[in-house]
């Protein structure tokens, strides 16, 4: 059973606007978005991009409806541009997360990705970082999650599709070549269900580093057609790729179990980017809440 006041329900808004296709949803306004968060029940969220970015109007917008920010997404260029050029950035991030009282800073390695190239299929063309990269972000790292400690954050790391850092290997590699006080692990199930891994493994090894979570179904149908089709990565979130928790592969359940016996503290957090077109934002939401509420008990 979850300790129910240590964890804490969000949804992240990119099933009603994505970041990565601003096309999707683009007739979705942010109070809509934010209303039907609350009314499936979540109390929570991460920042998307038609959020207001004044603080005082996105906390008064938040509050009105019982929500709040439990992080926001960070692009980190650690392997490809000087390390000051994302310092400044990271800043930034961190003092507005900081403001909207945020305790986890979300980054992700975008040098050589191809998470957003829509023609570059997913399959067989990822990044693989040099000697020397690994060690660029590996210090960067460290020096950004000191700067989220500083204000009593943590820096939690997202393995990606389509990045230097997908595979189980590649996660070992960070996990060990980092410090543990400083940078975390943030577990997104389904992009390890995608890339082939297996999640349980991953879950266990990093259960003690795992510092937020995002809850992301795939369909495996979908997935296999994406690698006989050549598909890239944003192509195959359009095709139905990702769905919510309960309605596609994988058996979270066994995921829920193993948080909860460890004591798991922080967001679980419903990420699930679909074409609002063909998957009603609100409706998928209310559809997480109740299989949540049944496997989680929260
Ligand atoms: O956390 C995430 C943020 C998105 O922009 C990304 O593409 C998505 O797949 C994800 O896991
Ligand atoms: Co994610």
């Amino acid at each position: 059973m979850f300790n129910k006041e240590k964890v804490k329900l969000g949804i992240a808004p990119i099933a009603w606007t994505n970041d990565d296709m601003p096309e999707l949803g683009a007739e979705n306004t942010f109070e809509q978005c934010i209303s039907e968060m609350a009314l499936a029940g979540f109390k929570g969220t991460e920042v998307g991009n038609k959020y207001p970015k004044d603080v005082k109007v996105l906390k008064k917008a938040l509050e009105l409806r019982g929500m709040e920010i439990a992080s926001a997404w960070f692009s980190a260029y650690l392997t490809t541009k000087p390390y000051e050029e994302t310092e400044k950035a990271f800043i930034t991030h961190r003092d507005f997360l900081h403001e909207m009282g945020a305790k986890v800073i979300v980054v992700s390695e975008q040098g050589h990705s191809i998470q957003g190239k829509m023609e570059v299929p997913i399959f067989n063309n990822k990044p693989l970082f040099t000697e020397e990269e690994w060690e660029k972000l590996s210090t960067g790292l460290d020096k950004l999650g000191k700067l989220a400690k500083e204000r009593d954050m943590k820096l939690v790391y997202h393995h990606h599709m389509g990045t230097g850092v997908q595979t189980t290997e590649e996660i070992d590699r960070l996990m060990e070549i980092t410090d543990p006080e400083l940078v975390y692990l943030l577990y997104d199930v389904g992009h390890l269900v995608y890339s082939g891994e297996e999640p349980i493994e991953v879950l266990n090894k990093y259960i003690d580093r795992i510092k937020h979570v995002h809850l992301k179904d795939v369909r495996k149908n979908v997935i296999n057609l994406v690698k006989e089709k050549d598909m890239s990565f944003l192509q195959s979130v359009k095709s139905g790729a990702f769905t919510v928790p309960g309605d596609g592969d994988i058996d979270f359940e066994h995921i829920f179990k193993i948080l909860a016996e460890n004591n798991y503290e922080g967001w679980l957090l419903v990420e699930a980017e679909q074409d609002p077109a063909k998957a009603n934002p609100c409706e998928y939401a209310m559809k997480a809440r109740k299989y949540i509420k049944e496997k989680a008990n929260i």
